[in-house]
C-alpha cells in the first residue's frame, strides 16, 4: 500500500512545531510494518534541504487567476530517514526561509497543492492514499473529487489529519480562481461562512478525518473555532489516533544533543549533567528543582499565563524557571522583563533552538505545560521518555496521556489553565522532589512507557485499508 503525506513541515527540513516531528516520524514507523510510506513538503531556502543531493523528477507550471508559476518535483537521495522525501519547487512563492507567516501565504499554500495534483496526474504508480495534514493541503480532498483535470485521481481516498483546528486557512471568494475549474454544483464544499475555508472543505471531502488524539476530536464537537457544528455532522467519519514519538530521535541513551547520555539505571548521574551544563550556561541554581516550559509563545499553550506564574512561583518558593520558546511579542517582552527580578533563579531564551529544547527535556526537574488547548502534545512524551516529570492540564491530547502521581502514575495534572492551579501543582512538584527516592521512582516508571509510533502506526495502517470500502 503506498501512502503520500503532504505536509508543510517535516523533520528535519522543516519544523516549526509538532506537525515537523509527526511528519518527520510516523511515516517511518509506517513503512516497518509494511507500507510505503512518501512524503512531499515544499522546498524552502534553508541549510537542511541545501546540504541534499536531489533529483528533478517532474517539471510543470501551475496557475493562480492570472499568473503562471514553474515548478519542479525533487526526489532526494537521502535514505537515512526511513521513507522518501520530494520537494515541491516553486522559486517564487516557495523558496523562503520560513515556513509560514508571509502575506502572500494563500498563494503560497494553494499553488503547493496544485503542483502536488499535476504531479500526480502525470505518475503511472499513483499512491493508494493521500495523506493531508492541517489546511495547508486542505484543498487537495476536494480537487480530487471535483476539479475537472485531476478526474484520475477520483479514485483516490484522501485523509486529513487534523493537527490544529485553530488555524483554517480561510480565504476570500475572489481568489475563487485559484481553483483549477471544477463543477460549479460542488461549490458549496469550500465554503464556510462566506468564505473558502480550506480545514472546513477537508473536513467536508475527505474520506477519513482524524485527529491526534481521542480526546481531542470529543472537545472539537463543542469547540473547533466554528467548526463545532460541522464536525458533529461528520461524526461517521472522524477518529481520534493519539500521536506517538520517534522512540530512536528522542532516546536519552544516544541522543546526540544532550550533554550527557544516560540510561534508567544511569539516569540520576546523566540528568545532573544536563541540569548543570542548563544552570552554567542560564545563571541557576542546580541545588533547586527547575521547572521548564518548551514552546510556541500562544494563547492555545497558555503562555501568556507564563509571566504571572513566574512571579507568583518565585515569590514564593524556591525553585528555578527557564523558559524557551517564541512567539506573541507581548508574551516575549514580559519574559524578558522578568529576568532581571529574578535574576539567578529564572532565565529565559526566546527563539527557536532545536539542541537546548533536547538538553532541556534531559537536565530540567519538571515540564510545564499549561495549555488552554492541546491536541495531542509531543512535549509530555518526550519528557516522559526522557525521566523528565510533566506538570499538565489535563485536556486533549495531555488528559489522554498524563496520569497524576495521585492515581499511580507518572506526572502532575490540573484541572484549569490558571495561574492557581499551575501554582498548586508547582507545589506539589516541590513536594515530590523533596522525596528524592520517590520522585526517582516516579522518574524511572516515566521512562519505561511505551509512547512510540508503534502503536499508532498500526491504526494508520486499519485505517488506510479500510479507505477502499468507502471510496
Ligand atoms: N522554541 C523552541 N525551540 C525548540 N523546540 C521547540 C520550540 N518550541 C517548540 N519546540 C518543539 O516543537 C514541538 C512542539 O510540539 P507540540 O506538540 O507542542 O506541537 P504544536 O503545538 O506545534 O503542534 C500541533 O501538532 C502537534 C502534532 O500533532 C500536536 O501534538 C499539538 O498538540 C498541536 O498543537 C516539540 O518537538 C518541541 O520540543
Amino acid at each position: 500500500m503506498k501512502i503520500l503525506h503532504t505536509s508543510l513541515e517535516c523533520y528535519p527540513f522543516a519544523k516549526v512545531g509538532g506537525l515537523g516531528d509527526v511528519v518527520g516520524s510516523l511515516p517511518k514507523y509506517l513503512n516497518n510494518i509494511e507500507c510505503t510510506t512518501e512524503v512531499i513538503i515544499p522546498l524552502y531556502d534553508n541549510d537542511k534541504i541545501k546540504a541534499q543531493k536531489l533529483e528533478t523528477i517532474y517539471t510543470g507550471d501551475v496557475t493562480l487567476g492570472e499568473t503562471s508559476f514553474d515548478f519542479s518535483i525533487k526526489k532526494s537521495k537521502f535514505t537515512a530517514l526511513g521513507f522518501h522525501i520530494y520537494f515541491v519547487d516553486i522559486p517564487l512563492l516557495l523558496f523562503r526561509p520560513g515556513v509560514y507567516a508571509y502575506p502572500d501565504d494563500t498563494e503560497r499554500f494553494v499553488s503547493f497543492q496544485l503542483a502536488i495534483l499535476d504531479w500526480l496526474v502525470s505518475l503511472e504508480a499513483k499512491p493508494d492514499v493521500v495523506h493531508c495534514h492541517d489546511h495547508h493541503t486542505g484543498l487537495i480532498p476536494f480537487m480530487v473529487l471535483h476539479v475537472e483535470k485531476y478526474k484520475s485521481l477520483y479514485h483516490i481516498p484522501t485523509v486529513l489529519t487534523i493537527h490544529n483546528a485553530q488555524y483554517q486557512g480561510g480565504f476570500s471568494y475572489d481568489k475563487l480562481n485559484y481553483i483549477p475549474p471544477f463543477n460549479f454544483d460542488h461549490a458549496g464544499l469550500l465554503d464556510w461562512d462566506h468564505h473558502i475555508n480550506p480545514l472546513a472543505t477537508a473536513i467536508k471531502c475527505a474520506t477519513m478525518v482524524n485527529t491526534v488524539s481521542p480526546s481531542y476530536m470529543e472537545e472539537l464537537q463543542e469547540q473547533a473555532n466554528g467548526l463545532e457544528g460541522l464536525l458533529s455532522h461528520e461524526k461517521a467519519k472522524c477518529i481520534g489516533i493519539l500521536n506517538g514519538i520517534d522512540d530512536s530521535t528522542w532516546d536519552p541513551e544516544t541522543d546526540p544533543m544532550i550533554i550527557k547520555n544516560y540510561s534508567i539505571s544511569t539516569l540520576t548521574s546523566g540528568r545532573k549533567a544536563n541540569k548543570k551544563w542548563l544552570c552554567e550556561e542560564f545563571d541557576l541554581d542546580i541545588n533547586k528543582p527547575l521547572f521548564g516550559f518548551i514552546g510556541r509563545l500562544v494563547y492555545e499553550k497558555g503562555a501568556d499565563l507564563l509571566p504571572d506564574i513566574i512571579s507568583e512561583a518565585l515569590s514564593n518558593s524556591d525553585i528555578n524557571i527557564l523558559i524557551l520558546g517564541s512567539g506573541n511579542a507581548d508574551v516575549e517582552i514580559d519574559l524578558i522583563a522578568l529576568k532581571q527580578k529574578f535574576s539567578g533563579r529564572y532565565n529565559t531564551f526566546i527563539g527557536y533552538d532545536e539542541r537546548l529544547s533536547h538538553i532541556v527535556y534531559a537536565g530540567a526537574d519538571f515540564l510545564l505545560m499549561p495549555s488552554r488547548v492541546e491536541p495531542c502534545g509531543l512535549n509530555q512524551m518526550f519528557s516522559l521518555r526522557y525521566g523528565l516529570i510533566p506538570i499538565v492540564r489535563s485536556i486533549g491530547g495531555l488528559k489522554d496521556t498524563v496520569v497524576d502521581i495521585g492515581d499511580n502514575g507518572f506526572g502532575i495534572c490540573h484541572r484549569n489553565a490558571s495561574v492557581e492551579d499551575v501554582c498548586y501543582s508547582i507545589n506539589r512538584g516541590i513536594e515530590l522532589y523533596s522525596d528524592q527516592k520517590k520522585y526517582r521512582e516516579i522518574q524511572k516508571k516515566s521512562m519505561k512507557i511505551d509512547n512510540s509510533w508503534n502503536n499508532a502506526a498500526k491504526q494508520y495502517k486499519e485505517l488506510y485499508k479500510s479507505l477502499k470500502h468507502l471510496k
